[in-house]
């Protein structure tokens, strides 16, 4: 079986050399040529909460010549359509592309690779790429490994390769089928829309959201316009630590101090996360905004649901983008605050 890592970069590193460790024959596919060199040369190192490095086999797109049975996709979402139709000749007939990057981008691959050849995931811990040839484990080792992937076939159905796949990725992490996908897959939305994307407006780790009041109170809002919006399109949410997440739509102001507990129990293992999104940022890089916030306020506006707290992180992030200029926590908190006064929230 041929595998490959398409954008081998933060997590795709770590992802493909963990499955390299394995056994599998799997390519490391990039197009930064230092990178690929590096890997090649001296192996990929894993750092943070892992210490090792693994010989690895890397390449350039331009380098591909087999055709592969399954891909899993890690580029930004940004280079789908160029990627996957650069792709296209080397995915067999019968191959699988497994969509692992945040956001709701399955239409748009199916689009392109055709829906049979289609299952998705969501990747559960958070990587940093440090430099050639290496990338940072964020998350804590037990974490990780306790909770790596969940995947799963568009229609939910339970099949042969979906359990191959989950054995492939095994080899990284615990990785949990479900049945549920487009719940699973909102549920990581909800996540870096509310965490990701309010840390990365307020240029802050998921911490600095959680110890502050007024962007605590506006992650809540933020959240609140998500499950308003899956609602209203018959989304539900799997469950996360014992947490139904479909439950806590705002209704009355009164439970705003409940879900700011909510969001602290669930997050502060995650506090030193430092949101990808910021990190394309301070690489002077565009970001997924539109993929992610970007997909609430366009939903909302569709559905009418309203969505300001959100459509404000998306025009931060997009004013950080324009003037590359990151953003700085004590300017932008204000705007959220100048928000909640204008609600009296
Ligand atoms: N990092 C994280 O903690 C998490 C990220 N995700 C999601 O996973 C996906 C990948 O994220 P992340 O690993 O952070 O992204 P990175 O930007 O770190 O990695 C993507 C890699 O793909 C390379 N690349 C760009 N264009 C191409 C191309 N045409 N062909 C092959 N490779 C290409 C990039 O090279 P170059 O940099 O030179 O452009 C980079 O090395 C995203 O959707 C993200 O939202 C999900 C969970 C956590
Ligand atoms: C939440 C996090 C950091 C890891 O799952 C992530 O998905 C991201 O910021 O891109």
């Amino acid at each position: 079986m041929k595998l490959a890592v398409m954008g081998a970069g933060s997590l795709g590193t770590i992802i493909g050399a963990l499955i390299s460790k394995n056994g599998y024959d799997i390519d490391l596919i990039d197009v930064n040529k230092e990178h690929v060199y590096a890997l090649n040369t001296k192996g990929a190192t894993l750092v943070g909460h892992l210490n090792e490095t693994i010989p690895v086999k890397a390449i350039l797109p331009s380098e591909m010549k087999e055709k592969y049975d399954i891909v899993f996709l890690l580029t930004k979402q940004l280079h789908n359509q160029s990627v996957l139709e650069g792709l296209l000749p080397y995915l067999k007939e019968d191959g699988t592309v497994v969509s692992l990057q945040n956001g709701i981008p399955e239409e748009q691959v199916a689009s392109i690779v055709g829906k049979s050849r289609v299952v998705a995931g969501t990747v559960n811990f958070g990587a940093t790429w440090k430099s050639p040839g290496v990338s940072e484990l964020t998350t804590e080792y037990e974490a990780f490994k306790s909770n790596a992937f969940d995947i799963g076939e568009l229609n939910g159905q339970i099949t042969e390769r979906i359990h191959t796949i989950q054995k492939i990725l095994e080899s990284v992490g615990h990785t949990e089928i479900k049945e549920n996908l487009v719940g699973a897959k909102w549920f990581k939305l909800l996540v870096n829309v509310t965490m990701s994307g309010l840390s990365t407006a307020l240029g802050c780790t998921f911490g600095g959201v959680l110890d502050n009041k007024v962007a605590l109170t506006s992650a809540v809002h933020i959240m609140d316009e998500v499950i308003r919006t899956a609602k209203a399109q018959g989304i539900t949410f799997i469950e996360m630590l014992g947490i139904d997440f479909n439950q806590l739509q705002v209704t009355d102001e009164s439970q705003i101090p409940h879900r700011m507990q909510l969001l602290t129990y669930a997050f502060t293992p995650q506090r030193s996360l430092k949101a990808s999104m910021l990190q394309d940022l301070e690489k002077g890089r565009k970001t997924e905004i539109d993929y992610i916030n970007g997909v609430i306020k366009a939903k909302g506006l569709q559905l009418g649901v309203d969505t300001p707290f959100n459509n404000l992180v998306v025009d931060l992030v997009k004013k950080a983008e324009e003037t590359q200029q990151l953003p700085v926590f004590e300017e932008n908190i204000k705007y959220f605050e100048e928000l909640l006064n204008s609600k009296g929230k």
